[in-house]
């Protein structure tokens, strides 16, 4: 049995009349089911504190990017500009639920908006347009870009913390610490690190781009980047869903061994 993998979901205008449906990528199902070797589970955006139901029954939870951005109050910043998208249904769902799991040891994996999300959960801020503060990158992609290499193509290097839980997972890799290049669709940043946050990986202009959490006592990391767009083509993007996916099974294995259930296995 694969262990069940929870991913979030974001509430989004569908169909000619903008019904609001649940939607989470297809690239987050078939990573889950490929290099993850679980069985996704998709988390509506309730709107609501749900932890309590669902981590009970939950193996792994997989925070996904979103155009969609958290709200300002959650971190006491400032209004959005005009026209900024934003979820308040996920935001209301996706924090209690990272601190919740996190305290759990459930792990987490948390992707673009989602690592934004882990920091905001956590007690940190973010920046809200990084392309408009002196001396950074625009790391954003125009959200009318339709070319896929363009707008998921590697676009910057990040230099990646020696000794960090990412240079450890990635451990046997061959790749150069100082400059992995990573894709970038986002306007929104680290801004203030959560006390918990365990920045691991940088921008050339200082935009943190992953992180682990102090003490967490399973597997939790936060990338800024999408290795969901990358994982067919190389390792390192590989990897970080490989080690998600152990740390799910052996969840699994203990939550059911509390439960007298068999022991899940990662799919081949
Ligand atoms: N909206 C936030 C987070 C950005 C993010 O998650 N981007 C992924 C968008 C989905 C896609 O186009 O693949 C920000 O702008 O920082």
């Amino acid at each position: 049995m694969r262990p069940l993998i929870g991913i979030s979901c974001c509430v989004k205008p569908f169909g000619p009349s903008g019904m609001p449906n649940h939607a989470a990528s297809d690239h987050y199902v078939r990573v889950v089911l490929g290099p993850v070797g679980g069985m996704p589970v998709l988390l509506p955006a309730a709107g609501e504190d749900v932890s309590r139901e669902l981590l009970s029954r939950l193996d792994g939870l997989l925070l996904t990017g979103s155009r969609s951005n958290v709200c300002p109050v959650y971190y006491d910043g400032p209004d959005h500009a005009e026209g900024t998208p934003e979820d308040q249904a996920r935001d209301a769902t996706t924090l209690p639920l990272i601190r919740a799991a996190i305290a759990a040891g459930v792990p987490l994996l948390a992707i673009c908006r989602g690592f934004q999300e882990l920091n905001v959960a956590l007690g940190g801020s973010l920046d809200q347009r990084v392309q408009d503060l002196e001396g950074r990158m625009d790391h954003s992609t125009p959200t009318d870009q339709t070319i896929a290499r363009v707008r998921t193509g590697k676009a910057h290097p990040v230099r990646i913390e020696p000794g960090s839980s990412l240079a450890r997972l990635w451990a046997g890799l061959d790749y150069d610490a100082g400059t992995v290049p990573v894709n970038s669709l986002h306007n929104q940043a680290v801004r203030r690190p959560a006390p918990r946050l365990r920045p691991e990986a940088w921008a050339p202009d200082g935009t943190i781009e992953a992180a682990s959490i102090e003490d967490a006592p399973g597997f939790a990391l936060g990338v800024q980047w999408h290795p969901e767009y990358d994982w067919e083509r190389d390792a390192l993007s590989r990897r970080i869903f490989d080690r998600f996916g152990q740390a799910a099974v052996s969840h699994a294995a203990r939550r059911n061994a509390g439960a007298g259930l068999p022991t899940p296995i990662a799919a081949e």
